[in-house]
């Protein structure tokens, strides 16, 4: 067991505050608008709303971890955020979870139409992956395309997509088995979690244990984040959560809190969240920011 202490005297929110900071300079330079302009606005909007950048922030800490620069990574970092920033466009989506909300604003579609929204995922998403190649410096071209490969296997259909594909057929089936709901959340929510961490390592030239260590660490912690996720759905405002409340329920969607109720499910991210710690013990104080990061993920209130 990792000593409970180790974190006091780490101010995770001025962490979260300075890193966050680096990041949101660094996608403001990322994202000019011209011409046809319409499309790097509406890219812009979702982009730029805001949002706690713990991706982005994941890989600069964790390339910092392992011995690597923030430089080295911010372009990684900068493409973990409009990846996901594409997903949360198209999630929102009418065809979708049809919410009209999104980090406290209008949702993409609801000020610019469906076909706009789905053209600034689409750019998105390509341009987050040109951004890495273009971008990354003192970085060795294998390492680049090991993030790249990466990076599209944790965003595709063996990640991210299949986990919403199995998500929206889940939609009016209370019944819905835990390892289903597993499932779901490890590929809709962890897969670009974990990446987003190892990412990082593989930027700084980590060996295949730490990577692997890390890639433990990041799926317990995406497990969590989603049950997490799914708790605030219930319990949160959507004041304070800056999207929409109680869909989960009002799609009839089984979930870790239909399942097992609202403080086992606590207990159970809890669980995850001491397992990814465990992960931790071997690396030495630079691994802070990883240790207050997984404690505020079940802390968290947004
Ligand atoms: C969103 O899952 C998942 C992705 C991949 C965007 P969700 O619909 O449960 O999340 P939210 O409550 O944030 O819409
Ligand atoms: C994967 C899910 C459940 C979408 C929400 O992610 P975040 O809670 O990280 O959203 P932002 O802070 O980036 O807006
Ligand atoms: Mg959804
Ligand atoms: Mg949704």
């Amino acid at each position: 067991m990792m000593p409970t202490d180790v974190n006091v005297d780490f101010d995770l929110n001025s962490y979260l505050a300075t890193k966050g900071a680096d990041v949101e300079a660094a996608l403001d330079q990322s994202l000019a608008v011209v011409y046809p302009e319409v499309i790097y606005e509406s890219m812009r909007y979702s982009v730029m709303a805001g949002g706690k950048r713990l991706r982005p922030i994941l890989c600069l800490a964790t390339c910092e971890l392992v011995g690597g620069t923030s430089a080295q990574a911010m372009p990684t970092a900068c493409a973990l955020e409009m990846v996901h920033t594409m997903s949360l466009i198209h999630d929102d989506l009418p065809a979708m979870d049809n919410d009209d909300y999104r980090r406290g604003q209008l949702t993409n579609h609801k000020v610019y139409g469906d076909d706009v929204a789905i053209l600034a995922g689409d750019a998105l998403l390509a341009y987050a992956f040109e951004f890495i190649a273009d971008r990354t410096e003192d970085v060795p071209a294998t390492a680049v395309l090991d993030v790249i490969r990466r990076l599209g296997h944790a965003v595709g259909a063996a990640g991210l997509v299949g986990g919403q594909i199995v998500d929206l057929a889940s939609e009016g089936k209370p019944d819905t088995s835990i390892e289903t709901l597993n499932f779901i959340h490890i590929h809709k929510t962890a897969a670009l979690l974990e990446v987003s961490v190892v990412s990082g390592a593989v930027l700084a030239g980590a060996d295949n244990d730490t990577i692997e260590r890390l890639s433990r660490y990041a799926q317990n912690i995406g497990l969590a984040f989603q049950i997490v996720d799914d708790v605030l759905d219930v319990t949160s405002t959507q004041e304070e959560l800056g999207k929409s409340i109680g869909k989960d329920i009002q799609a009839q969607k089984a979930t870790y809190p239909s399942i097992w109720g609202l403080d086992e499910s606590r207990k159970k991210a809890d669980d995850l969240i001491q397992a990814a710690k465990e992960e931790l013990e071997p690396f030495g104080p630079l691994k802070r920011p990883l240790v207050a990061i997984a404690d505020f993920i079940t802390a968290r209130t947004h």
